[in-house]
């Protein structure tokens, strides 16, 4: 009989299931799009039952239109998008919509956590509390949904939620936990004096698991929804961009990850917790066990390009528009794109910058205009590369992942604006293939992650820096890196009106 493995890519638009067998092998793939719900300026809300169904017709596409057989699945794992928060009653039902790692309304809960607790927040947590995360979200629930807030018994994150449904069993894994923010990063447990402090019930508070463990099987209830067989195994899995660096090969200090999802990561390996990047930078525990990962985080990379494109390029499609792109000229004929129209995390920690077109031209088409978001996306990946040399972090290749390393114009570009070897995979799945491995090492197919990444990962072209281009992209970075602080006082002043409208 074949054996195989899920890996669940639970993203922001869309949940993309993958089936590998014991060579890693790719099986089939399906994937199921969903909403994000935008009502007021920095929110950001998805129906914590569309992931659910999304996750279930994506799978029961693999058995129906794929032939795939319930009892062949042996193991399912996950890779979630993070810090999202999913509030649940005494009954386990969700009690209002999921806010999301991009809802950014808690300036105000993030600048009391820091007013309370200082420095000590990131000596504990590893992190400085950002409006993403799932603490301050937690802190404005309590203010603003008193009513909900009664009826709160626990918390999920994104897929710690779909994990419950398919077992029955509450849990998140270490690499999601990280992210809440209510974690005791070097006691590896949550954190009773951040509870404590913020009158949270450490009982909220799901139980704790390694990505490489079996939370559960799927019950018979989820099982007589799906399809599924109750023999499958569920394990932890992990957040996306742990799973994107599993998946991308990323075991190393000497590689860093770059992700273009809806959000951008810049992501690197770290063997310790004790590197101090003094929050500049998030800290998080990896899905691979007692490791650890730093990363800087574009809030709208790839978000940039798919609102650039619903706005004003609706038929087109991504490739035949990025391919017109790379054929404009380098620079875009004199446009500058600024990436923050959802706010910006690193390495400006502000809800209410938003992007701007510097160097608007009669002589530019509507490709300039791709053009310059592509290159203002990759801009802002490299003020994140910053921060790793200001620390004297240095490393020799950047795997690339994401929905933008489906192109080659892109992949060079970031060899070009990076001055660094990019490698892509030869099957770009970076955090579902990651989820893949974390259930295959679980299941005891393989010893260790790193032993599974030799049959799993493999790496594909290899885009060289070229030194002329390098060296335009650099002057121009130079111009792009001062838009922040000569525009964030009239981006200010624009979101208090808004609000002031609202
Ligand atoms: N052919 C393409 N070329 C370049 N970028 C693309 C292409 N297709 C998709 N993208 C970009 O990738 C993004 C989606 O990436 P993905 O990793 O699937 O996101 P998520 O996991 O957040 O749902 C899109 O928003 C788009 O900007
Ligand atoms: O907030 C973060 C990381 O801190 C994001 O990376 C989310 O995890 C969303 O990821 P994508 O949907 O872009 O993959």
């Amino acid at each position: 009989m074949n054996e195989y493995v899920i890996g669940v890519d639970l993203g922001t638009s869309a949940v993309k299931v993958s089936a590998m067998d014991h060579d890693g092998k790719i099986i089939a793939q399906q994937s199921y799009g969903y909403d994000l719900h935008q009502p007021h300026p920095g929110y950001s809300e998805q129906d914590p039952r569309d992931w659910l169904y999304g996750t279930t017709i994506a799978i029961d596409r693999l058995i129906l239109r794929d032939g795939i057989k319930a009892e062949e699945i042996k193991g399912i794992s996950f890779s979630g998008q993070m810090h999202g928060l999913v509030l649940l009653d005494a009954d386990g039902q969700v009690l209002r919509p999921a806010m999301l790692w991009n809802d950014t309304r808690t300036t105000k809960q993030c600048e009391e956590i820091k007013k309370k607790m200082g420095d000590r927040f990131i000596e504990i947590t590893g992190n400085r509390a950002l409006e993403g995360f799932t603490l301050p979200k937690l802190l404005w629930v309590k203010e603003n949904e008193p009513e909900i807030w009664a009826r709160a018994k626990s918390f999920l994150l994104p897929k710690d939620y779909v994990r419950y449904v398919m077992t029955g069993k509450q849990a998140i894994d270490y690499s999601d936990a990280t992210g809440t923010v209510l974690f005791n990063i070097k006691k590896n447990a949550w954190s009773k004096e951040i509870c404590d402090t913020f009158d949270i019930p450490e009982s909220m508070c799901p139980p704790l698991i390694r990505s490489i463990d079996e939370a559960g099987t799927i019950t018979d209830s989820y099982a007589m929804f799906s399809g599924l067989k109750t023999t499958t195994k569920v394990f932890g899995g992990g957040g996306d961009n742990a799973c994107g660096a599993v998946g991308a090969g990323i075991l190393k200090p000497n590689m860093v990850m770059s992700s273009i999802g809806t959000s951008g990561v810049i992501l690197k390996y770290e063997p310790d917790a004790n590197v101090d990047y003094h929050g500049a930078l998030q800290y998080e525990c990896h899905a691979i066990p007692d490791t650890y990962y730093s990363m800087g985080v574009t809030l709208a990379a790839g978000h940039s390009l798919n609102w650039f494109k619903h706005t004003f390029a609706k038929g087109e499609d991504f490739t035949e528009m990025v391919n017109r792109a790379a054929k404009r000229p380098l620079g875009a004929n004199g446009l500058i794109f600024t990436p923050y129209i959802v706010g910006e995390r690193t390495p400006y920690a502000d809800a209410d910058i938003r992007g701007s077109f510097i160097g608007v031209d009669s002589m530019q088409n509507k490709y300039d205009f791709v053009r310059a978001v592509i290159e203002g996306i990759t801009f802002s990946f490299r003020d994140i590369l910053n921060i790793y040399d200001q620390h004297g972090q240095d490393f020799d290749t950047v795997v690339a992942i994401g929905g933008g390393a489906k192109s080659d114009f892109w992949l060079q570009l970031q060899a070009d604006i990076f001055n660094k070897k990019v490698v892509s995979l030869t099957n770009e799945q970076g955090p579902g293939l990651g989820a893949a491995m974390l259930a295959a090492v679980g299941l005891g197919w393989f010893n260790s992650l790193q032993d599974c990444a030799k049959k799993f990962v493999h790496f594909g072209k290899e885009y060289e820096p070229q030194p002329e281009t390098v060296k335009k992209y650099d002057e121009l970075y130079k111009i792009y890196h001062q838009i922040y602080d000569q525009t964030k006082d009239l981006s200010h002043q624009i979101m208090k009106l808004r609000n002031s409208w609202d």
